[in-house]
C-alpha cells in the first residue's frame, strides 16, 4: 500500500458494526483474470467514500460483490455485519442501492412512478407506505412532475435521477454508485450533486470524476491492480501528485486541491 491515512480518530465503537467491511477480497473471472487481488475495506455508517482508480482496476467488480452479484473467489463481505453470502441475499439486496452507471440498465417500466415503484413493491411493500416512499424518492430527486412519464422520453440526466430515486425508495442502508457525474451536462452533473449530499447517508461513489470526489466524499480509495493501494482524506490524496501520476490519475487542467 503506497500510504494509508487513519480518517478517523478515537476509539472504535466496538458493537457497532460497520456499514461495510470487506476482508481479503479476490476474485477471478471464468478466463482466469484476477480482477480483485485481496481488498480490505472498512467504511463506517454515514461515511461517503469514492472508489478511484485507472480503467480496468477492478472498480466495478469491486461493486458487484456488494450484492452478491458476482461471488468471491475467497475472502468475506459484510453489510451491516451481515455476510453477503447466497442464503442472505435477499437482505442484502434490502440493505445495498446499486445505481449503475447507465440508467437503461435499471429504468424498463412505462412510468417513472412505476420505476421507482417496483423495487419497494419487490420487497413486500404496499398500499400507502409504497405511495409515501415513491412520493418521497422523487421529490428527494427533484421527479415529482414527471411521475407519470416514460422514462424513455427523459433526458439522461433525468433518466439518471429516476434511477436514484428508485433506488431511494428502496432505504438501503448503503448507496453505491458507479459513475454518478458520466455524461451528465455541467448543470445536471451539478444539481446531481446536490441531490446526493441532501440525501446523505452511507455511500460508496466509483468516479474517474475526482473534483466530484472532493465535492461528495470527505474520504477516498484508490484501487489499482486489483488492491486498495491508499485510503485517506479525499484532498489529501488529491493534493499527492506523485500517488495520482503512479496511479494514472489526473485533476482537470487547472483544477486545484484548496
Ligand atoms: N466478464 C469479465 N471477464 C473477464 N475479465 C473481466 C470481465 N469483466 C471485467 N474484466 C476484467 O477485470 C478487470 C477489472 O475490470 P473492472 O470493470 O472491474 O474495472 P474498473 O476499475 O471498473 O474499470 P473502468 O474504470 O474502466 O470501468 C479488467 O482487467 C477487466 O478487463
Amino acid at each position: 500500500m503506497d500510504r494509508v491515512t487513519e480518517q478517523r480518530a478515537g476509539p472504535r465503537e466496538a458493537l457497532t458494526a460497520p456499514a461495510l467491511e470487506i476482508s481479503g477480497l479476490v476474485h477471478a473471472y471464468p478466463d482466469g483474470h484476477r480482477a480483485l487481488r485481496g481488498v480490505d475495506l472498512r467504511v463506517e455508517p454515514g461515511e461517503r467514500v469514492a472508489v478511484l482508480g485507472p480503467n480496468g482496476a477492478g472498480k466495478t467488480t469491486l461493486t458487484l460483490h456488494l450484492n452478491g452479484v458476482l461471488r468471491p473467489a475467497s475472502g468475506r463481505l459484510t453489510v451491516g455485519g451481515l455476510a453477503v453470502s447466497s442464503k442472505n441475499l435477499k437482505e442484502i439486496r434490502r440493505r445495498v442501492g446499486l445505481v449503475f452507471q447507465d440508467p437503461d440498465d435499471q429504468l424498463f417500466m412505462p412510468t417513472v412512478r412505476e420505476d421507482v415503484a417496483f423495487g419497494p413493491a419487490n420487497f413486500g411493500v404496499r398500499g400507502s407506505e409504497l405511495d409515501q416512499r415513491v412520493q418521497e424518492a422523487l421529490e428527494a430527486v427533484g421527479m415529482t412532475e414527471h411521475a407519470q412519464r416514460s422514462p424513455l422520453r427523459l433526458s439522461g440526466g433525468q433518466r439518471k435521477r429516476v434511477a436514484l430515486a428508485a433506488v431511494l425508495a428502496c432505504r438501503p442502508e448503503l448507496l453505491v454508485l458507479d459513475e454518478p457525474s458520466a455524461n451528465l451536462e455541467p448543470v445536471a452533473r451539478r444539481e446531481l450533486a446536490e441531490v446526493l449530499l441532501a440525501v446523505g447517508g452511507t455511500t460508496l461513489m466509483v468516479t474517474h470524476d475526482l473534483p466530484y470526489a472532493l465535492q461528495l466524499c470527505p474520504r477516498s480509495v484508490i484501487i489499482d491492480d486489483g488492491r486498495v493501494v491508499a485510503d485517506g482524506p479525499t484532498a489529501e490524496l488529491l493534493a499527492d501528485e506523485e500517488l495520482l501520476a503512479q496511479h494514472r490519475l489526473e485533476l482537470p487542467f487547472g483544477f486545484r486541491v484548496p
